[in-house]
């Protein structure tokens, strides 16, 4: 299989902002930082997102051959047999599991299984296809992620995570949404009933607004609590009225161009968060 396949089977710039999150889940309770066990966290999370990302395009092979972004994919090409994918699927996910366990812990070990499995069989098999609720309950795969990763330092303190993962939870229906206004023929089409497909664009647009309104409003919470300080506020202040800002524009104007936008904000809007834990905890 031609290495330019690995890359694309494998959603490896996904499976990186996977393992940054997983990071993040670590920086926001470890103390000091080991860089061997942040090397060991990144192998293991780009193992298990690369083997659900994998059982992903298998499965969605068939839907994927009608939508104009995906329709080139290595498995509707026939690049790459379903049979040699899928022994890649559980060769990854297994080699990430087992790695886990020896090299870290079952707790962190779990939390990996737990988002392959929200991704791949939650989300993947079970809802993309029946609801627009499909990425509302896919996005806790990369809650788990950031659990993971918290679980490396001490799996018993788990409060902070806790609140970082619903925040990441809340992220992804903003993240996607915006983009699935972008692919709405696309989705349309393949007959996925993403939100844009079932209530349309500007009811979309105000159902970004209001997840956002959340999603910045449960960031703030860390610092409520007292557990993340001022300078964590300030960058997820910062970031919250930037990606807030954003989504009033496309309520305002549910163009192609304010979506695109919306979608391109959404990665450095959760950088911005995951700076701003480490700054916050680390650098101050
Ligand atoms: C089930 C929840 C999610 C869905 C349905 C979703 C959907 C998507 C889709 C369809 C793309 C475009 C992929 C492409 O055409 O290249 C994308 C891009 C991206 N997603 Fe998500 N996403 C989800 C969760 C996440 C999570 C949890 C993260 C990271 C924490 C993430 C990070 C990214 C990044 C970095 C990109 C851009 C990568 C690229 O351009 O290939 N996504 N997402
Ligand atoms: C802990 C752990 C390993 C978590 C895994 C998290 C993970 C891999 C999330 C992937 C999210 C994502 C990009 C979904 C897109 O699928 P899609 O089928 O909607 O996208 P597509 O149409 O581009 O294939």
């Amino acid at each position: 299989m031609p290495m330019k396949s690995y890359v694309e089977l494998l959603k490896l710039r996904i499976a990186l902002m996977i393992a940054l999150t997983a990071v993040t889940g670590y920086g926001a309770v470890a103390e000091t930082v080991e860089p061997l066990h942040l090397a060991l966290l990144v192998v293991v999370m780009v193992l298990g997102s690369g083997g659900s990302a994998v059982f992903n395009h298998v499965f969605d092979r068939d839907i994927d051959a009608l939508m104009k972004r995906t329709r080139n994919r290595p498995m509707v090409v026939g690049t790459v047999a379903p049979t040699e994918a899928l022994m890649l699927a559980g060769g990854l996910t297994m080699a990430g599991i087992v790695l886990a366990v020896s090299a870290l812990n079952w707790v962190v070990a779990v939390h990996l299984f737990l988002g392959v499995f929200v991704y791949a069989v939650i989300y993947t098999v079970w809802l993309k296809r029946r609801t627009w609720w499909n990425i509302v309950f896919g996005g806790a795969a990369g809650s788990f992620a950031l659990l993971a990763g918290a679980a490396v330092v001490q799996p018993s303190q788990w409060a902070l995570p806790a609140l970082l993962a619903v925040t990441l939870f809340l992220w992804t229906p903003s993240h996607f949404w915006a983009l699935s206004i972008l692919l709405v023929e696309d989705y349309r089409a393949a007959n996925v009933p993403m939100l844009p497909v079932v209530v349309g664009v500007e009811r979309t647009a105000w159902c970004i607004l209001g997840n956002s309104v959340l999603l910045v409003g449960s960031s703030l919470v860390p610092w409520a609590m007292g557990w993340l300080g001022t300078p964590y506020l300030i960058g997820a202040g910062l970031v919250g009225v930037l990606l807030l800002g954003l989504n009033v524009k496309l309520v305002l104007t549910p163009s192609r161009y304010w979506a695109g936008w919306n979608f391109a904000a959404s990665m450095p809007y959760l950088l911005g968060l995951f700076i701003a834990v480490f700054a916050d905890k680390h650098w101050f």
